[in-house]
């Protein structure tokens, strides 16, 4: 075989469950897992230092506008560099995106298959879990010792923030108001019924629960029936409609994960134990039209159909011939259309994944795909020959990253296409024009109603004005609009859209 052809030798994934006032910091984190992962490819920790290609996974707290009220270095992938006593020649930051860990294992291992790589180590963590629980109990950081003030690190990905400032304006930045749009979009396009489709939405997660409860770097280990996920209640409080919390992913964790990926020459000349290795056969990375408001329907993706086809073509594998499935679960919309594009049953007996998923097993902002990873390459070992599809989702379902693993060794080289082929095709796909400022009769496309822990807080409509042109806009806030909006479908309902009084936002009113 091709001593050029990239391979996993090894995974480590940490979760951080004791006392925020010494939690480990991000560069301990970040650590921990990197030597779990020489671990579990039988190497001593020592061997870090060898690594030639760094690439960090971009810390869910630097997303734009995240500020710096949690101390961390400025610099990540130098700072852990400087802790495991590596030099790499190639280190790079990601930008924000929950495809970020599937993608830089992608680029990783082009870069291997060129010759550009011997040994990379990709990484991230999250640690929110604690940095907030420091936050609002003034416990401080003085004993995380990584806030470096550092050159400004290199970063990949794609820079872009998830929406404009319109869309921001209208709430549309946070996942928890947007993926609600997506779900009830979704709901209308099969016209099935509200309290039919959360029935629906219960029985998807509740699979996934089940997996998390068996998953040990799981952060909720606990199976819950689907009435259980969708039945509003003290504990389980409506956050965007139709979502309630527990179908959300969860925001606040202390977990890390990372890989090691080296040259088939360096695994052997590293002794790495054949048993070990894990072969990437097929990837791909596309985005969709980028912008919410740009989309051409609220129930598609078109980036996750191309790349997850590319993926299954490049590894010459279809469908059929994929053992073990985790499909990027962030909220159960990402779920529904990642298995529709790609052509799966939502009760397909393989299961849709590995880990538990987003709101069970955790790692929320953009390490998530790493556990995916990290859990994948241990099925495969234990179920030799077999073969597994991981796929990551960025922004809103914005971002795709897909990547087919195995221990079977592949046949051919390790050839990755450019990603500017799928770009290229979904970059052409027509979508309706955008309005800022519409006025006058208008048509609901889809909508959301978003609560606060105290309650209402307010109703996101994403409409067409009477050109068919589209637009976003909130709703007035008075309850019995908003309790309208969830007591029936409100996908296709008529009203008027105009300027708020203070002229800074738009303001649909439902017939
Ligand atoms: C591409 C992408 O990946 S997009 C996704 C990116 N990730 C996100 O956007 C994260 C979204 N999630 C969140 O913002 C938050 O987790 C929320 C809003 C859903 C809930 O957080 P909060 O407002 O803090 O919830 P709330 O105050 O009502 O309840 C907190 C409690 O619920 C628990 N909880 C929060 N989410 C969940 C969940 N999914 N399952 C079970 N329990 C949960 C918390 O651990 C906490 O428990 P405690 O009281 O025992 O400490």
């Amino acid at each position: 075989m091709d001593e050029r052809t990239p391979v996993l030798i090894g995974a480590g994934q940490f979760t951080y469950r004791g006392d925020p006032a010494s939690s480990p910091s991000p560069t301990a984190l970040l650590k921990i897992a990197a030597e779990r992962a020489a671990q579990d490819a039988g190497l001593a920790p020592e061997k870090l230092s060898e690594i030639d290609t760094l690439a960090v996974v971009g810390f869910t707290i630097d997303a734009p506008g995240g500020g710096r009220l949690v101390p961390h270095s400025t610099n990540p992938p130098a700072t852990l560099a400087k802790r495991i006593g590596a030099d790499p020649k190639y280190a790079v930051y990601s930008h924000m995106g929950g495809n970020s860990p599937q993608q830089l294992v992608n680029i990783v291992s082009e870069r291997i298959a060129k010759g550009e790589t011997e040994l990379a180590l990709v990484v991230g963590c999250e640690f929110l879990g604690s940095a907030t629980k420091r936050l609002t109990k003034g416990l401080g950081f003085a004993d995380w010792d990584d806030a470096e003030e550092l050159p400004e690190p290199e970063r990949i990905g794609d820079p872009r923030p998830g929406v404009t400032p319109y869309e921001a304006k209208h709430g549309l930045g946070r996942p928890i108001n947007c993926y609600p749009l997506f779900e009830n979009a979704l709901r209308a396009r099969d016209g099935r019924s509200i309290p039919d489709h959360q029935a629906r939405l219960g029985e998807l997660f509740a699979p996934f629960t089940k997996v998390a409860a068996q998953n040990p770097e799981a952060w909720f280990r606990i199976e819950r029936s689907a009435q259980e996920l969708v039945e509003v209640s003290d504990r389980n409080r409506m956050v965007g409609f139709p979502y309630t919390k527990y179908l959300n992913a969860i925001m606040d964790v202390d977990q890390s994960a990372g890989v090691l990926v080296a040259s088939l020459k360096t695994a052997r000349e590293l002794g790495v134990p054949e048993d070990k290795l894990v072969y990437l056969h097929g990837c791909a990375d596309a985005s969709d039209l980028w912008y919410p408001l740009d989309r051409q329907n609220f129930h598609s993706s078109p980036a996750m159909r191309l790349t997850g086809k590319r993926a299954l073509e490049m590894a010459g594998v279809s469908l059929a011939d994929i053992g073990h499935i985790d499909l990027y679960s962030c909220f159960p919309v990402a779920v529904e259309v990642g298995a529709e594009e790609l052509g799966l049953a939502l009760d397909d007996p393989r299961g849709l994944t590995v880990t538990g998923g987003l709101p069970y097993m955790g790692g929320p902002g953009n390490n998530y795909a790493m556990h995916s990873i990290a859990v994948m390459m241990q099925r495969l070992r234990d179920d030799r020959g077999s073969y597994g599809l991981v796929t990551a989702n960025g922004w809103f379902l914005t971002k795709q990253s897909t990547g087919v693993y195995s221990t079977t060794p592949p046949k051919g080289p390790f050839d990755r296409q450019d990603p500017k082929i799928i770009q290229a095709q979904i970059d052409a796909l027509p979508h309706p024009t955008v309005i800022e400022e519409p006025k006058g009769a208008a048509t609901i496309e889809t909508y959301t109603v978003v609560h606060g822990r105290e309650g209402y807080m307010m109703g996101i409509v994403v409409g067409r004005d009477s050109e068919g042109r589209r637009f976003v806009a909130n709703t007035p806030t008075d309850e019995a609009t908003l309790a309208g909006l969830e007591a029936k479908e409100a996908v296709g309902r008529t009203g008027t859209v105009s300027r708020s009084e203070d002229g800074s936002r738009n303001i649909f009113v439902p017939d």
